[in-house]
């Protein structure tokens, strides 16, 4: 008898479930015996829901905070079972990563099509991610920025709330070794991404694939003012990674130690570190995608 869990995160940026969920309900009819359907109330219970599931499926209606959460539970058990998406999130970099349309209803009609692949986690100490390590907060400064401001100033408006934030942000020192490579040094950004996508830019690493078994790590100078400005300029330009000063590398597994605790960005939550073991587990999570 197969069963399916469908995991809803009310609070989710651009959540508006009620009108989707009849069409979701009936697609899932169409392939399951039974369908069961759970609320996140908090944070923490998309692991609860993760680690205890007892289903072949499991559809999150979330954005990449909550798939997060839910695939810190499913690494817990012993068979993982399959994960459905449907983006509500603000961000959405790991549905954007594997083609899945974020018009909710075309992201349900991926699920008809039982296309499985398999997919790369990170793990970040003692926990996993599916997209992102950023430390220091441009990226989740630039997609912070409000939607009015979008809609009046367009891409200024990005451009604007990134380039204050990095003009305010302190550098950090790191010191960093992967398999293949060893950096230390000044800087104000590091970037270590499993996806093409990042804070909702598609282009950010144009050549990363989610099951290609290595993250990108993109390594920026220190800047300030004018600079900062520039930096944010390239990145929502796509054109970054003809920067010479931006070291970008791929690996399996890094050890970044820093000079003190700093703010970190894991999928979009706020986080803070000071020694992060990051390493790749390739191709563990089966996602439905639309390849
Ligand atoms: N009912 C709830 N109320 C408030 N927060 C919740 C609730 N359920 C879950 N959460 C928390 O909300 C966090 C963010 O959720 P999610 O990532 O889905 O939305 P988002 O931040 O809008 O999207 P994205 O990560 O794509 O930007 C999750 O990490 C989870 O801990």
């Amino acid at each position: 008898m197969l069963k399916c869990l469908v995991i809803i995160n009310p609070s989710s940026g651009k959540i508006r479930y009620k009108e989707y969920l009849p069409e979701l309900t009936k697609v899932l009819t169409h392939k399951f015996n039974e369908i069961e359907f759970v609320y996140t109330e908090k944070k923490g219970d998309g692991i609860h829901y993760g680690r205890t599931i007892n289903a072949d499926t499991v559809i999150v209606v979330g954005g990449d905070g909550t798939i997060r959460e839910v695939v810190n539970g499913l690494m817990q058990q012993k068979y993982i079972p399959k994960l459905g998406i449907i983006p509500a999130g603000t961000v959405n970099d790991l549905a954007r990563a594997l083609n899945i349309p974020l018009d909710p209803f075309k992201a349900i009609a991926v699920l008809k099509k039982d296309t499985v692949k398999y997919i790369d986690v990170g793990k970040l100490n003692e926990t996993y991610f599916i997209s992102l390590v950023a430390i220091g907060g441009i990226p989740q400064a630039i997609h912070d920025v409000q939607s009015e401001s979008k809609t009046k100033w367009g891409r200024a408006a990005y451009f604007f709330n990134g380039a204050k934030y990095a003009m305010k942000q302190q550098p950090f020192t790191y010191e960093m070794k992967s398999d293949n490579h060893s950096m230390s040094g000044e800087s104000s950004l590091v970037v270590l991404s499993l996806l093409n996508s990042v804070a909702g830019m598609g282009r950010f690493f144009q050549d990363a694939r989610p099951d290609d078994g290595r993250f990108r790590i993109m390594v920026f100078p220190t800047f300030k003012f004018l600079k900062a400005g520039y930096y944010v300029a390239r990145i929502l330009a796509g054109k970054i990674q003809e920067n010479k000063e931006v070291a970008i590398y791929s690996t399996k597994e890094v050890s970044l130690i820093l000079s003190k605790p700093y703010s970190l960005n894991v999928d979009g939550e706020k986080e803070q570190g000071r020694e992060l073991h990051i390493q790749v587990i390739p191709k563990i999570l089966p996602v439905y995608s639309s390849q």
